[in-house]
């Protein structure tokens, strides 16, 4: 399971590590790593031109290093000098090895750049020259490598509060930092590149996971012998209005693809329509009044995406959360709970699926926050609501209380587009009802979701219905990477 930490567990580590070690080896192995993937990049390095951007910390001492065995190598290797003071050392040995220094005006004919203006040691926006330096490297023709961190990403959180390197490779030492696989912070970070410094005995738990795979193919439930519809978990679905009925179709269809033994579909007559012709596998119950009372039994519930949110719609929510199983709640569902919290006071489990937009209304804070902030308010809402928490976005997060967050890394920006959030919500549901707990399902219904929806998408525009096709196709991928060595 990848892990990530903040950059204050990653200092912790560093200190109990270096106090066993000689001065400077852990630089020196940090140098060497970024020297062999920036070697690994031009390919042939003799001839080439490299360009070192260095503040006045460490970060900017393993880019001299690297540099000078760059220059060894036959590169032409300048560095740009930014902070008021510089890595003794380092800028030593890189002199030594033919490094000479350059203005900004030398980043237009570079061809790789590295950025080794801050790294865990930064705090707040990239002050000037950096910030300048940033977004000229960004602007130049060569390839930009990041030390540790792109700068002006925080490596604890994920934010960006200004300029900000957009790298084409990061080198990370020794552990990854959760801020770069958090966005917006992991969208500048591009291909990353993990540096064994001996870190690994010395790191706490970690501050955030994401899972693989395997970890996935583990998690999710096969078919037995002895399986049969009921066995393999039964979801009930509530979802769809007369105004909104696509969401409803979409929701019983990710639920279908993802494996629910059987869906039960409950919702008025409009979308009851249109499920029928679409699912017929799906076992509907057309509701005239708010009620599950003639819905047999359920495993989970999935309620809210189309439902609309006025008195009918809340009745419905009412009953559906006064069951005793789990409840996925997604989409106006959550509008319903924002105004009424006291339809959370229940005793079964709760997974809420989020986008930034309706987290904003159920905590009362900014969208805009939200967004820029995702770990944070992903774990405020799970400590105050006392719920499961997938933030859907760009990068999306799952949060319960007490464990690491999960961070995932499948999905594409192809997801966005009206409709993939009701499939999620039916994906996850489904896990549910096979009997996985909040924030397993959850997990591993981000996973396979985005998984999906890059195989739907394939770099070209998809539809909501497209990625729940796609659903099979992606735990296929997951039965074959986990048979294979990993
Ligand atoms: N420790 C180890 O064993 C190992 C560490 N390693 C490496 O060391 C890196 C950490 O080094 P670090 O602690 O020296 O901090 P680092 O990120 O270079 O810069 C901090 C300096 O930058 C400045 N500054 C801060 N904020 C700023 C801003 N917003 N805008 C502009 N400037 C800003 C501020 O300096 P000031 O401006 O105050 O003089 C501050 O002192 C780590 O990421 C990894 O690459 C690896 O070699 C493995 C072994
Ligand atoms: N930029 C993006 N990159 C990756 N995934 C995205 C992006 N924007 C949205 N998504 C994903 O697309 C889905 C959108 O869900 P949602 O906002 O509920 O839309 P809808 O309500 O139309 O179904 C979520 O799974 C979300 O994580
Ligand atoms: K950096």
């Amino acid at each position: 399971m990848p892990t990530a930490y903040t950059a204050d567990q990653i200092r912790t580590a560093e200190r109990a590590l270096m106090a066993r070690l000689p001065d400077g080896t852990l630089m020196d192995r940090a140098a060497a790593g970024l020297a062999a993937v920036c070697a690994g990049l031009l390919g042939k390095v003799y001839g080439t031109r490299v360009l070192l951007l260095i503040g006045s910390g460490d970060n900017g001492g393993d880019a001299l290093y690297a540099g000078a065995r760059l220059a060894g190598r036959g590169a032409r290797v300048e560095a740009v000098l930014a902070g008021a003071k510089t890595h003794e050392a380092g800028l030593e040995a890189f002199r030594r090895a033919g490094g000479t220094i350059a203005g900004p005006d030398a980043l237009d004919q570079a061809d790789l750049i590295v950025d080794g203006l801050v790294g865990i040691g930064a705090t707040g926006a990239l002050r000037e020259p950096y910030a300048r330096l940033a977004e000229a490297a960004n602007a130049a023709p060569g390839l930009v490598v990041a030390v540790d961190v792109p700068s002006g990403v925080d490596a604890s959180t994920g934010q960006v509060a200004g300029a900000a390197v957009a790298a084409q490779v990061t080198v990370t030492m020794g552990a990854r930092k959760t801020g770069l696989l958090v966005d917006p912070g992991a969208s500048h970070v591009g291909e990353l590149e993990l540096i064994d410094i001996g870190l690994g005995p010395y790191l706490p738990d970690p501050d955030v996971v994401s899972l693989s795979h395997h970890d996935v193919y583990g998690l999710l439930k096969r078919p037995m012998g002895e399986s049969d519809k009921y066995r393999r978990g039964v979801l009930g679905v509530a979802a769809g209005s007369d105004r909104y009925t696509g969401a409803a179709v979409l929701a019983v269809g990710g639920a279908l693809r993802a494996g629910a033994g059987m869906v039960r579909y409950v919702g008025p007559g409009e979308p009851v329509t249109q499920v029928r012709a679409r699912w017929p596998e799906a076992v509907i119950t057309e509701l005239s009044e708010p009620s599950i009372d003639e819905v047999g039994r359920v495993q989970a519930w999935v309620l809210g995406p189309g439902l609309g949110t006025g008195d009918w719609a809340h009745e419905l929510a009412a009953r559906v959360l006064a069951s005793d199983v789990p409840v996925l709640i997604d989409a106006d569902a959550l509008t319903l709970v924002a105004g009424d919290r006291a339809l959370l006071r229940r005793t079964a489990p709760v997974l809420i699926t989020p986008h930034a937009g309706e987290l904003s209304r159920l905590l009362g804070a900014d969208r805009a926050a939200i967004e820029a902030g995702r770990l944070e308010h992903a774990r405020r809402a799970a400590a105050e609501l006392g719920v499961t928490v997938l933030l859907k976005g760009s990068t999306t997060v799952v949060a319960t209380r007490d464990l690491p967050v999960r961070v995932n890394g499948t999905g594409t920006a192809w997801l966005a587009t009206g409709g993939t959030g009701d499939v999620l919500s039916g994906v996850a549901g489904a896990l549910l009802a096979q009997g996985l707990d909040c924030f397993d399902a959850g997990s591993c219904g981000a996973y396979l979701h985005g998984l999906a929806g890059r195989i739907a998408a394939d770099d070209a525009p998809l539809t909501a219905a497209d990625v729940a096709e796609a659903v099979p196709a992606a735990i296929r991928m997951l039965r074959g990477a986990s048979r294979s060595p990993r």
